[in-house]
């Protein structure tokens, strides 16, 4: 069946590492049988540069029209002094808001042979396989009202609002449990119920709605302080972890650590209708246009595509093959390669497209 993908490089490496998973799809389409197309559009620092919007009109149908989005990342030192409605940010979570991706699964998997690329211990990491569900269309991040203001005494405050609705919370917390059930079977849901009544409820109603409609999935609380800690502590004992907008942006980028480098985790975000895959790190502007990015983030994000958009799980298991084939040969890009050998950006995009063909 032929599917169409948009996609939006955005800014900084993005284009590097976007154009690695192209290329993986290209060998998809050539040896696999993927009938796939792509079309490109502009988001973040690009679609302010190109049309004045960092989420432009064009982008908005086109992704609308599409199977599925392929994003590399927004931002950068160039649109910093915008205003925050202009921003490249800005135009990533219109995107999300705008196509309704309230889900966004994030898995920290440690490959073994990536070991020593981590600075943990081997016997704390080895093993990890932690999938992070993490709300993305709520919380600190949308909630109204919000602003910088100036105080009848002449000072200034900036503000934010943390506020979780019920529904909001038990379809996130659904998807925990129901991934949950295909994994370990077991939930942490990550919040700062003593202190703040947004995630007090929220902790309620993931309480109620286990209750009524899950209890066979082993669920567990955390504070997300105590989280941070116990993630580099003794990982292992987390499977499924759902929590926050904000507490789960900054867990999954420390999460990625115990895998050796951000670089490697790639993530999925869902909604009822449309999709969007996307590395978690950003634009990385100190190595962008200097092919050194890890393409394994956007290529593993390739893979998720295709098993929850494109209907080819199969051939995401080919590309997951192929990476860990890649990994097993020794070829490492800069930020796995432990002070050892390394290969660009574009190598490493090689080196995976070989392992596939050799799968064919
Ligand atoms: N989803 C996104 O598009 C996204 C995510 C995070 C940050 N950002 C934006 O990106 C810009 C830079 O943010 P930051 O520096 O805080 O975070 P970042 O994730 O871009 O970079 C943090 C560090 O990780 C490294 N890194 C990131 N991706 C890498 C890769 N694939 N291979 C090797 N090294 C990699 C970078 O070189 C940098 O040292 C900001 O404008 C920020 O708002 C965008
Ligand atoms: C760039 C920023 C808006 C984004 C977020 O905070 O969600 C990023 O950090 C991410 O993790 O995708
Ligand atoms: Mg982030």
């Amino acid at each position: 069946m032929a599917v169409k993908i948009a996609v939006l490089p955005g800014d900084g490496i993005g284009k590097e590492i976007v154009d690695e998973a192209l290329k993986v799809l290209e060998v998809l389409n050539r040896n696999f049988g993927l009938d796939a197309t792509w079309e490109e559009a502009a988001i973040g620092g690009a679609g302010y540069d190109e049309a004045g919007d960092p989420y432009p009109e064009a982008t908005q149908r086109l992704v609308k029209a599409c199977d599925a989005v392929l994003l590399g990342a927004v931002g950068g030192p160039k649109w910093e002094p915008l205003a925050k409605p202009l921003r490249p940010e800005a135009g990533l979570l219109r995107i999300r808001e705008d196509l309704g991706l309230f889900a966004n699964y994030r898995p920290a998997k440690v490959h073994d042979q990536l070991l020593n690329a981590s600075t943990l211990k081997p016997e704390v990491i080895s093993g990890v396989d932690i999938l992070v569900v993490r709300e993305l269309v709520s919380g600190i991040y949308f909630g109204q009202p919000r602003g910088i203001e100036e105080l009848p005494n002449g000072e200034k405050r900036g503000f934010n609002t943390l506020a979780y609705k019920t529904s909001e919370i038990e379809r996130i917390a659904r998807k925990a449990f129901e991934a949950a059930r295909l994994r370990s079977n077991r939930v942490c849901s990550i919040d700062k119920a003593n202190v703040l009544e947004a995630t007090e409820y929220w902790r309620e109603v993931v309480t109620a709605l286990h209750a009524a409609e899950y209890s066979d999935v082993e669920l567990s609380h955390m504070y997300v302080d105590n989280a941070a800690m116990q993630l580099i502590r003794n990982p292992k004992q987390f499977d499924v972890i759902v929590t926050t907008n904000m507490f789960g942006d900054i867990l999954s980028d420390e999460a990625s650590m115990l895998t050796g480098s951000i670089g490697m985790l790639p993530s999925a975000s869902i909604g009822e209708e449309f999709a969007m895959y996307e590395p978690i790190h950003g634009s990385a502007p100190d190595i962008a246009g200097q092919d050194k990015a890890n393409p394994l983030a956007t290529i593993l994000s390739a893979a998720m595509m295709l098993r929850f958009s494109l209907n080819r799980p199969d051939l995401a298991d080919k590309v997951e093959q192929a990476v860990e084939n890649t990994l097993n040969n020794g070829v490492r890009t800069v930020d796995l390669a432990d002070g050892g050998a390394s290969v660009s950006c574009s190598g490493m995009g090689d080196a995976v497209c070989k392992e596939l063909e050799a799968l064919a």
